[in-house]
């Protein structure tokens, strides 16, 4: 097991390229809030435009417009009971579940038209609506984000048992059966990322994240990250430790660190880590 280090996210972000325009930063469609955690929707889209996405669409209850939009005028906002395949086609990166509820069957539809040249996060009411459905991994480079109940929903994985890597690889792999291995990002207290063939432990944050968004706001970032930079699991790997170095620098005076806040510091943030050092 490795620890994270700030190196992991210097080595991920980079200056930008003059010769840029927003598309080279890919286009994020976020599919998230049921009509009460429109504020799910929110703090994943201010997130992701924050973290530097260069397109940001929200499918969402129509009942979130307006506020999404007073907050971030520069995300796109569509009602998430329309047709979404034209955006599912178009997107580079599809965030689905942060404050979804129980829309099974907008869950369904977006599965079922994802590629597997897509990253696909998949956060929160998506995964306990899986574990509850039997519904299986989509097509895509997949990233999971469960806290630990979901997780424990979702692999059969008790929280008591999690502390034991093999127990969560294992479960992986069962979830995976013919698809490749997911990316699991298995939030607590310590959070732990499993790639492939690598496990790393997050050694930054602390008690002062434990507040309701504090994953939506993560989701958020990894999708901004993993609309920018490659390889896919270097770019999560930052997302998750620039959420937590940032949390952390907050909380040197700050009792509570909210996830708006480290929304709105990541672009300091981030153009500190891409200066040469
Ligand atoms: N403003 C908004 O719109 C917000 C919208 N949100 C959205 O709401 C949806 C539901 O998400 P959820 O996480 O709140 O509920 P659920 O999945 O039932 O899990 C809670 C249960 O798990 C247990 N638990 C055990 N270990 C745990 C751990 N490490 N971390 C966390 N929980 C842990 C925990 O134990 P307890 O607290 O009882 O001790 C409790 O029994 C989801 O889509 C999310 O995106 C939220 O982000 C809030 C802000
Ligand atoms: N005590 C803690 N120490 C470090 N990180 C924490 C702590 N409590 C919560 N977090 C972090 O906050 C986030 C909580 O995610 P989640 O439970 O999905 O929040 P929400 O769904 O409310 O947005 C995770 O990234 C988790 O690692
Ligand atoms: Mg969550």
């Amino acid at each position: 097991m490795q620890t994270l280090s700030e190196q992991i996210v210097r080595n991920v972000v980079q200056p930008r390229p003059q010769v840029a325009h927003k598309g080279t930063f890919g286009r994020v469609l976020i599919v998230a809030g049921s009509q009460s955690f429109g504020g799910a929707a929110i703090m994943n889209a201010q997130a992701a435009v924050y973290s530097g996405a260069g397109l940001v669409t929200v499918a969402t209850d129509p009942s979130n417009k307006t506020a999404l939009l007073a907050r971030l005028p520069e995300a796109m906002v569509v009602d998430f009971n329309q047709d979404l395949t034209p955006l599912i086609d178009s997107a580079n990166v599809i965030l689905i579940g942060s404050g979804l509820g129980d829309e099974f069957f907008i869950l369904q539809k977006v599965f079922s038209r994802t590629r597997a040249d897509q990253v696909v996060i998949i956060d929160g009411s998506a995964l306990t609506m899986m574990a509850h459905k039997g519904l299986s991994l989509p097509a895509g480079q997949v990233i999971l984000t469960p806290h630990q109940m979901e997780w424990q929903r979702l692999s059969q994985v008790a929280i008591a048992d999690q502390g034991q890597a093999e127990n969560n690889q294992q479960a992986l792999q069962k979830l995976a059966s013919y698809h490749d291995l997911p990316i699991l990002v298995l939030k607590s207290d310590r959070t732990q990322v499993y790639l492939k063939n690598d496990l790393y432990q997050l050694t930054v944050g602390g008690p002062y994240q434990a507040t309701g968004g504090m994953g939506d706001t993560l989701a958020g970032m990894v999708a901004g990250f993993a609309a920018q930079f490659q390889p896919l699991d270097q770019a999560v790997l930052a997302a998750v430790y620039s959420h937590s170095a940032i949390a952390a620098d907050l909380a040197k005076t700050a009792y509570v660190t909210l996830p708006t806040a480290i929304a709105q510091s990541l672009p300091a943030y981030m153009q500190k880590m891409a200066q040469a050092d």
